[in-house]
């Protein structure tokens, strides 16, 4: 039998991105079970395997682990991308929070109609010049990466971040030029 983490998840980017960014950004190779269909879904919740019954959920070490932020704790803390000590962790935890909060804008923008598709789009170009994007380009002032020298989650769910809205506002990083260096050096 594999050793790969297995990742539970609808076939879609989602809540689950993140956590194959962690698992590629350390070098893990992981397998996925992807559910098409309303059927596949209804198997898998009634296996009583989501605790919550929510995705996602990643079989890993003999545990199967859900809620997204456990999920990549988890990682992160397995694989040496979680800071030195607990305030390197904290500003780590506070980073990655801020880019979740802009991906979720992101994520539910793609459920609206057209019209306010457009119109979240533009609050997320707003939110992310103004409140999101300063903050990170202010910590990687001293350095390539948000958390110490050297790459963390942080910069990981960073680099997510900034794809995703670069899908939408391809220009968004202009005036940023500390993030495009974290950009490169993250990939
Ligand atoms: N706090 C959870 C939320 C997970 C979540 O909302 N999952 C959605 C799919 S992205 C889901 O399973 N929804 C079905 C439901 O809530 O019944 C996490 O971050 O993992």
């Amino acid at each position: 039998m594999s050793n790969k983490p297995v990742l539970h998840y609808f076939s879609g980017r989602g809540k689950m991105e993140s956590i194959r960014w962690g698992l590629a950004a350390v070098g893990v190779e992981f397998e996925e079970k992807l559910f098409e269909t309303k059927d596949e879904y209804q198997k898998l919740l009634k296996s009583g395997d989501l605790l919550f019954q929510q995705v996602p959920m990643v079989e890993i070490d003999g545990m199967k682990l859900v809620q997204t932020k456990a999920i990549l704790s988890y990682i992160a803390g397995k694989y040496n991308i979680y800071g030195k000590n607990t305030k390197e962790r904290a500003c780590i935890d506070m980073y990655v929070e801020g880019t979740t909060d802009l991906m979720g804008l992101i994520m539910t923008s793609f459920i609206l109609d057209e019209a306010e598709k457009r119109k979240e789009w533009d609050l997320i170009k707003q939110r992310a010049l103004n409140r999101y994007f300063p903050v990170y380009e202010k910590a990687l002032e001293k350095n390539e990466y948000l958390v110490g020298k050297t790459l963390s989650l942080a910069d990981v769910h960073l680099l997510e971040a900034i794809l995703a809205t670069e899908e939408l506002h391809p220009d968004v990083l202009q005036n940023f030029p500390n993030l495009q260096v974290n950009k490169l050096v993250s990939l």
